[in-house]
């Protein structure tokens, strides 16, 4: 079967019962590996977060290359390979949520190491 109807016929197949959930750092990080029942997720462009287990046995590129961008930001390296694949509606079944923003994100680097507030 191709990947399309796989995905058409497969009832939750992110295993989130259709809900979207705000993906935190640290939960995508826990994702980087391929686990045989729990998801191993990829984020692609404006930060959606996809469950992409299943999808893996399916990528023309192979299990290696996408796992490669398994529990991180997977654009960069997407857009190097195949800025034209259409992984919006390729992975429609698949979307997790998007990533929560941190608050600390934003200060990343200035704030965060000032003295006073090194408690963030
Ligand atoms: C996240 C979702 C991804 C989707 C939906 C996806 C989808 C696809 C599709 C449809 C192709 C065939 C393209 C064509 O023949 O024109 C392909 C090929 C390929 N992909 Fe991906 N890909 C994803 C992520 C990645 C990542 C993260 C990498 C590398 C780090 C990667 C590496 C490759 C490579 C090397 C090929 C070429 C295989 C070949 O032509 O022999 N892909 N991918």
């Amino acid at each position: 079967m191709d990947w399309i109807r796989v995905a058409k016929s497969v009832r939750d197949l992110t295993g989130m019962r259709g809900r979207l959930i705000d993906v935190t750092e640290e939960e995508l990080q826990k994702h980087n590996i391929r686990a045989t029942v729990g998801p191993a997720y990829e984020v692609t462009q404006a930060s959606m977060v996809y469950n992409v287990s299943l999808y893996m046995d399916f990528h023309p590129g192979g299990e290696e290359e996408l796992m490669k961008a398994a529990g991180i930001y997977g654009t960069d390296l997407f857009d190097q390979i195949h800025r034209w694949v259409n992984y919006e509606s390729m992975l429609k079944e698949c979307l997790v949520g998007r990533m929560a923003l941190k608050a600390s994100t934003a200060l990343k680097g200035t704030v965060t190491h000032h003295p006073s507030v090194s408690g963030l």
